[in-house]
């Protein structure tokens, strides 16, 4: 594959806005593949996944570049993957044999995987034998998975329009409303999702919703709502039919949730910011499902967001263990006697996943809650994201 000066450039600026101003890479790939009109489909598909790949590889790239010029890096990362580099005068300085040489004298697992010591440690600690291999599952690359939008279309009928326009799909045992890409490409100018046919969203993040076993006609707390995934999936089960209150603390990614609503063809969905803990209280034993899809280190889902490794620290995961026994502790007064709460998470580390649910469990509040079922959905062995669900029962 030959190398272009525009790409590279492209693809070299993207890194330093990631890790000299300490960007979020999803975002910087956004705009830098907005700031030429004249990149095609494929320039395009180079810059994005060299950039993901890159943020990925980066503390092996480093370990073996010669110098921590981004040219330098690029090079480096060019060479690791066999290919040959151009005599560009950027590269000068990179030699091939010597980086093959340095590669080979890296044992140690921080390095070669990619990750921080400290969260290589922790992972062990916490994850024993099944770390090594998810830690391996997570630097691959993410499949596109769609939802159906049942409320509009069925999973087959979906499957053959998008066959209409070229684009191969496969319906994946276990997930009844997921569509997997044959190919990775932009699924989004599809008429198809301007018409509200399918969202995109992780396998097993879909399982989130189900986990709820909502029916038309209930009411439904979603309590962390954010852009509104869930909400929407939530929406599709109940056949658009009952109520669903969409909360967040940070009320304006909740304008997302309507405009997504809207495309989607729903009409029960009602944003509603938390604004302290009068909201709550306000709505305290009124729904018959809660959902709790807690903030979290998003280590299930490195392989769409590689860049998180490298933004987390111990401090960052401790803090946000803290407020996911908050949410479990402070929302869960908003479910009625009876009513099922499903607790989830993006996230690998049983820190986060039961033994949070434990701690309530034991602790004042999670009395009058049983544990139904949870299930730990490891990268590497559901092909998927990493995710947690658990699911309770708040006792009669
Ligand atoms: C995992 S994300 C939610 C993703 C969303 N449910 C979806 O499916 O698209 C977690 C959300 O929790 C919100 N959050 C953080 N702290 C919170 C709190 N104390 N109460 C409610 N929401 C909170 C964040 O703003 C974030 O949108």
């Amino acid at each position: 594959m030959k190398l272009h000066t525009s790409t590279v450039n492209g693809v070299v600026t993207a890194i330093d806005e990631i890790f000299k101003n300490n960007r979020y890479a999803d975002k910087v790939i956004e705009r830098t593949l907005k700031s030429n009109p004249k990149w095609g489909a494929r320039d395009r598909g180079f810059i994005a996944e060299s950039v993901y790949d890159m943020v990925r590889w980066w503390k092996l790239i480093n370990a073996v570049s010669p110098s921590s010029d981004t040219f330098h890096l690029f090079g480096t990362y060019w060479l690791l993957q066999g290919k040959e580099l151009p005599e560009w005068r950027e590269f000068k300085g990179i030699n091939a044999e010597v980086v093959e040489r340095k590669y080979k004298r890296i044992t140690d697992r921080a390095t070669l995987q990619s990750i921080p010591e400290w969260l290589d440690k922790m992972g062990e600690e916490l994850l024993g034998e099944k770390w090594e291999e998810e830690l391996s599952t997570l630097n691959t690359q993410a499949d596109v998975v769609l939802r159906v939008n049942t409320l509009k279309i069925s999973r087959e009928d979906l499957m053959n329009r998008l066959a209409k326009d070229d684009i191969d799909t496969y319906a994946p045992k276990g997930y009844k409303d997921a569509l997997v890409l044959g190919r990775r490409q932009n699924i989004f100018k599809n008429a198809a999702f301007k018409e509200g046919l399918f969202e995109v969203q992780d396998a097993s993040s879909q399982l989130v919703a189900q986990a709820l076993e909502v029916e038309p006609g209930m009411r439904v707390i979603d309590a962390c709502a954010g852009a509104g995934g869930k909400s929407l999936h939530l929406a599709a089960l109940m056949e658009n039919k009952g109520r669903i209150i969409s909360m967040d603390v940070e009320g304006w990614k909740l304008q997302n949730t309507k405009l997504r609503a809207r495309r989607n063809g729903i009409s029960i969905i009602e944003p509603r910011p938390i604004e302290g803990n009068k909201t709550i209280k306000r709505l305290k034993e009124s729904a018959d499902r809660l959902l709790l899809d807690v903030p979290c280190t998003g280590l299930g889902v490195l392989r769409r967001n590689p860049d998180t490794k490298w933004k987390i620290s111990p401090e960052s995961v401790a803090k946000v263990q803290e407020i996911q026994q908050e949410i479990l502790q402070n929302y869960a007064v908003m479910l009625k006697p009876g009513g099922i709460m499903v607790y989830a998470t993006c996230s690998i580390l049983p820190s986060e996943n039961q033994h949070q649910i434990e701690k309530f469990l034991t602790s004042e509040k999670g009395k009058t809650f049983e544990l139904i079922e949870d299930q730990k959905v490891l990268a590497q062995e559901s092909g998927f994201d990493g995710f947690y669900i658990a699911k309770l029962k708040k006792k009669d």
